[in-house]
């Protein structure tokens, strides 16, 4: 069997699996969640079932060792005959799936300071799976590839022009393989020529986001220059004023790096509940009256928590609505 290994380093996840090309089947597949919380733990799912075990530590580059070990202890090692990464971002420079090579990689380094939380991850899925399956070919999908379609009054800020020109300053998005997907496939099952769909897709996991898709074509989406922009998330504030900078900084004395660290690990979920980043326990606190879990999920149900705002920007209502990543039961209480 000739088969592919493909992984998501996620910004606290890590889910792998392991397809058979010639029937789109699922070999073996797996999720190590809470990456950076105590005992982390590698799920494996394969034709037996599941099968959970303790991580020896936290990080992307640990799960790479325990995923490894899944594929051996199965034989499974060397049917492995290339390798798709996720990754978050690729600027404008990349607008398709893409064969990794040295050049590549350095690209995906030079986007590291617009996604934080997730090229790093990625990077240490590539280098982990380069160094375990060298002389395989590897190649990278990117993020931000599906949204390369949105017209410029949807990626461009109201900022100068040469910010724009010179330094990539513009509404990126994020999610676009998950995005894509989940409208390809709705359109599917609701007998409806892609060309003609429209959808409002939304991604809600750690990181969430909401695209319109009109004619499988991504047209707007809410994340932005760094998959910070938009809605409420784990850790992640969405959207704020920009004028919170300045007021940190000056009133605060944070540094511009210490705001972002902020706006990233501190805030969303975690920062508004005190408790959680993880909706599930959030959903079980508040069921038990904790006061910042309820307060968590209220601001995410809040039309200003930005689920609605793609739909108002689109401009037109959009018929079909697809879901998808970890939120399983939230979504009735956003739309509400
Ligand atoms: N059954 C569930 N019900 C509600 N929320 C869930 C459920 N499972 C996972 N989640 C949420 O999804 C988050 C994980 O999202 P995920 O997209 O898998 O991670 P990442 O964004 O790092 O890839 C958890 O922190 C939790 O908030
Ligand atoms: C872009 C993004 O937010 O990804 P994730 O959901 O993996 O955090
Ligand atoms: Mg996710």
């Amino acid at each position: 069997m000739s088969l592919i290994l493909v992984l998501n380093c996620g910004s606290s996840s890590l889910k792998f699996a392991l397809l058979e090309p010639s029937n789109q089947s699922t070999v073996l597949s797996g999720l190590a969640e809470k990456l950076f919380e105590d005992e982390p733990r590698l799920i494996v799912t394969d034709g037996e079932g599941k099968q959970a075990g303790p991580l020896p530590g936290q990080g992307h580059a640990v799960v790479m060792r325990g995923i490894l070990e899944a594929l051996r202890s199965r034989g499974l090692l060397e049917q492995v005959s290339s390798v798709g990464h996720r990754v978050v971002h690729g600027g404008e420079r990349f607008r398709q799936a893409t064969r990794i090579t040295p050049e590549v990689v350095a690209q995906i380094e030079a986007c590291v300071p617009l996604a934080p939380l997730h090229n790093p991850a990625n990077l240490e899925g590539i280098r982990g799976a380069m160094e375990a399956f060298p002389g395989l070919p590897h190649v990278a999908v990117f993020d931000t590839a599906f949204h390369q379609t949105m017209p410029p009054h949807a990626y461009r800020y109201a900022l100068p022009e040469v910010l724009y020109r010179e330094h990539g300053v513009r509404r990126y998005g994020f999610h676009g393989t998950s995005h894509q997907y989940v409208t390809r496939r709705a359109a599917e099952l609701l007998g409806i020529p892609l060309e003609h769909s429209a959808f409002v897709s939304a991604h809600l996991g750690n990181g969430c986001s909401i695209t319109a898709v009109k004619g499988g074509r991504s047209v707007d989406t809410s994340m932005g220059l760094t998959p910070l922009e938009g809605l409420v998330m784990g850790t992640r504030s969405g959207d704020v004023d920009p004028g919170i900078h300045a007021f940190l900084a000056e009133n605060l004395g944070l540094s511009l790096r210490e705001v972002t660290e902020v706006l990233n690990k501190g805030s969303g979920l975690l920062g508004l509940s005190g408790l959680s980043n993880d909706m599930r326990e959030l959903e079980r606190a508040a069921a038990e009256g904790h006061a910042g879990a309820r307060l968590a999920l209220e601001v995410v149900a809040h039309p200003h928590a930005g689920v609605r705002g793609v739909w108002v920007r689109e401009g037109e209502p959009l018929p079909g609505w697809g879901e998808t990543d970890g939120w399983e039961k939230i979504t009735s209480t956003i739309l509400r």
